[in-house]
């Protein structure tokens, strides 16, 4: 695997972004690009094994990759793997530098043309999923199924339940994936930013605030995401005030967390939280909680940690079993990697892997949006319903 770090300008950085991208795109390639939350740098990984890959979820025994899993339970247990071929940083703060695209042009193009084939190949795409064949959920359908999903509740069912909708935008004429990324990481400096392609099964952009497992030295981390309001005003997280419904419903996430160290008898945790945090115009509660693996001699705890938790209760609900037998028998459309997991995986000594929240999918000329949201008791549907719609926007505003 060759490692080159790449210092540019915002010009060179976007002309080696669309190079790239071109590369892969025109060439059958697996691709994943990635910003990391208060990250300078944008990261990049090309498999050009051309094979698909599907690999147990042991994350120790994996080379240097990206692993993507759909929300759904998958009948041989495995994930997608992007495996690293080449591996790229691209540092957004400094100027200048080693121009790397001359390796990865077929045909000399001017960058125009570039990025002409990108939209034109992204307006192409099909998948194996079904998400592009079903329509976008209704204001109506979604409301019911909050209403069902609070009579499952107050029934005793289930405790919390995460239903989610679909919409779909057409992919504007002009449209231009390296800067619409650029501009993510600029708007997003929190997010985890990134843009996966597997030929044939998915190709997603997104921006999400959500670290499901993160190994990095001997430390884990994972947090409890929840409850969600506009920020407003100069200091949107001073001034926000939370009701008991949101409290609630972030605190059955951080349950569910200690609920699995108990599991495996893990009784030595850092727990801080929960605090309000920001995420692009968006506040949610979270908790965070560390662990040391060598102090509790668990050096696995990722892996084992990442099978346990996904799909945690912000994306699911809770008990876990339940709310997803309440989501396959009500969500009229396929998830795919909505509310699954993405993200780099023992690259410089790091795993950091996230739940693919607000983001979108390339298909068939569209993009498909997707978001979800915690049911309770308290909640009111429509207020549900507008949190979908703020949440599809993160990313549709830029989209569109
Ligand atoms: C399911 C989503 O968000 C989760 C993460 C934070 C807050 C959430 C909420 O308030 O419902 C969700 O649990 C989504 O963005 O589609």
């Amino acid at each position: 695997m060759s490692i080159s770090t790449v210092k540019t300008s915002l010009t060179t950085q976007e002309k080696t972004i669309d190079c790239l991208l071109h590369h892969a795109l025109i060439g059958g390639h697996q691709i994943a690009v990635w910003k990391s939350p208060k990250n300078n740098e944008i990261q990049l990984i090309l498999d050009k094994t051309d094979k698909i890959k599907r690999v147990e979820l042991e994350l120790d025994t994996l080379p240097q990759g990206f692993i993507a899993h759909p929300f759904g339970d998958q009948e041989d247990q495995k994930a997608f793997f992007l495996e690293a071929s080449d591996y790229f940083k691209i540092n957004i703060d400094l100027p200048e530098i080693p121009d790397i695209t001359e390796k990865f042009k077929s045909v000399q193009l001017d960058q125009t043309q570039t990025k002409k084939q990108i939209r034109n190949h992204l307006k192409q795409l099909c998948t194996q999923t079904t998400g592009e064949s079903c329509n976008p959920t209704t204001k109506e359908d979604f409301i019911e199924i909050v209403h069902k999903g609070i009579q499952s509740i107050n029934e005793g069912e289930i405790a919390k339940v995460v239903p989610a909708r679909m919409k779909k935008l057409q992919l504007k004429e002009g449209f231009d994936l390296t800067k619409t990324f650029l501009e993510l990481c600029k708007n997003y400096p929190n997010a985890f930013v990134n843009f996966f392609h597997i030929p044939s099964v998915g190709t997603w952009l997104g921006a999400t605030p959500e670290v499901l497992i993160k190994t990095e030295g001997q430390y884990f981390y994972t947090m409890a995401l929840a409850g969600t309001q506009k920020a407003s005003g100069d200091n949107p997280i001073k001034n926000a005030a939370w009701t008991q419904k949101e409290i609630e419903e972030q605190a059955l996430v951080s349950r569910y967390i200690v609920n699995n160290f108990k599991k495996i008898r893990l009784r030595e945790y850092e727990e801080n939280g929960p605090k309000t945090v920001l995420a692009g115009n968006l506040l949610h509660l979270r908790s965070d909680f560390r662990v040391d693996m060598e102090a509790t001699n668990f050096p696995q705890l990722g892996s084992v940690m990442l099978k346990l938790l996904h799909p945690t209760s912000a994306v699911c609900g809770s008990p876990k079993e339940k709310a997803m037998e309440f989501i396959i028998e009500n969500e009229k459309f396929d998830r795919s990697f909505f509310s699954g997991f993405i993200g780099p995986v023992n690259i410089e000594n790091q795993t950091a892997i996230y739940v693919n929240l607000r983001t979108t999918q390339f298909v068939n000329n569209e993009v498909i949006l997707y978001a979800g949201a915690g049911v309770t008791e308290d909640s009111i549907p429509e207020k549900e319903w507008e949190e979908t719609s703020m949440k599809c926007d993160i990313i549709g505003k830029f989209i569109q």
